[in-house]
């Protein structure tokens, strides 16, 4: 019986890109998620491990980077057929690439302020018990919003693990959830969650961020202050890490224009935001 070597092909998935492009004050961003696969003459790495005809996955994601500051990323499709070409082209031993991109949009908010189409999920949980005691709790889940600029993070305490550096200008992204208890009841909820929704939005876009905490408590308090309806606010904003490439070894500076977009760790800020005289919660956040 003799074995032989099927189809194959290897790349890497899922680079996460994102590209600011700066117009003086008014940014533009395209967020997206590439893929490439190459095949070609890949006997030798398969059957004795000679590596001489592999394109290294981690180039292959290198070259996302590069190209995207290089020529910039407008139709996915364009931008893809670009990398494609390159890999063949550039390498004999690859003879067919596959490239396969897909687009977050966002939707602006600002002149460097966005929220992600796609839209968020409306939530609510109430109370109600045989004494007559109802609360009421409104909320969203998955709002995703990003500033690509106005937001720094320095100052901060240092000990021996430390290796983050200060900056005074980065992405800052995230997925908000938050909660808002209503005071009594009967109202018109569609009204009150379009008005909460636009004051964490406008809060985020506005506030100039030296963290997301600060952030989270200028969002609950843009809530408080102009929806008489509710006490307290909660948040749950994970910090969507956008991590400037190092495009120095290409010969490329990257002056805040190409991020990697990283998933996980995240950081996990959370916080209530009330008014100082807000009627006990009894079972609302159960
Ligand atoms: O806004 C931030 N808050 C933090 O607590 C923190 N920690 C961190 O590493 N980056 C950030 N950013």
């Amino acid at each position: 019986m003799s074995i032989v070597l099927g189809p194959n092909r290897y790349g890497k998935a899922e680079t996460r890109l994102v590209r600011v492009v700066r117009d003086g004050g008014r940014h533009h961003i395209k967020d997206v998620n590439v893929s490439s696969s190459l095949s070609g003459d890949m006997a030798a790495v398969h059957l004795t491990g000679d590596n001489a005809a592999v394109l290294p996955t981690d180039t292959q994601k290198n070259t996302v980077y590069a190209f995207a500051k290089r020529h910039g990323v407008d139709q996915i499709e364009d931008f893809a057929l670009l990398l494609a070409r390159h890999f063949v082209e550039a390498h004999p031993t690859i003879r067919h690439a596959r490239v396969e991109i897909e687009e977050y949009g966002w939707d602006r908010r600002g002149e460097h302020s966005f929220v992600r189409r796609g839209g968020e999920v409306r939530t609510c949980v109430v109370h109600h018990d045989a004494d007559g005691r109802t609360t009421v709790v409104s909320g969203l889940k998955d709002l995703v919003v990003l500033n690509s600029t106005g937001s720094e993070f320095h100052g901060f305490l240092t000990d021996e693990y430390t290796t983050l550096q200060p900056t005074t200008d980065r992405v800052l992204a995230t997925a908000v959830t938050a909660r808002w208890r209503h005071t009594g009841g009967g109202r018109d909820y569609l009204d009150s969650y379009d008005a909460v929704r636009d004051c964490l939005v406008q809060a985020f876009a506005e506030t100039h961020s030296l963290s997301l905490q600060q952030t989270l408590y200028a969002m609950g308090e843009r809530a408080l202050t102009a929806r008489a309806e509710i006490c307290e606010v909660r948040l749950a904003m994970p910090n969507k890490h956008h991590f400037p490439v190092d495009l120095s070894p290409f010969g490329l500076d990257n002056d805040n224009e190409v991020f990697f977009a990283a998933d996980r760790p995240y950081g996990l800020i959370e916080g209530s935001v009330l008014r100082e005289d807000a009627p006990d919660a009894g079972f609302a956040w159960e």
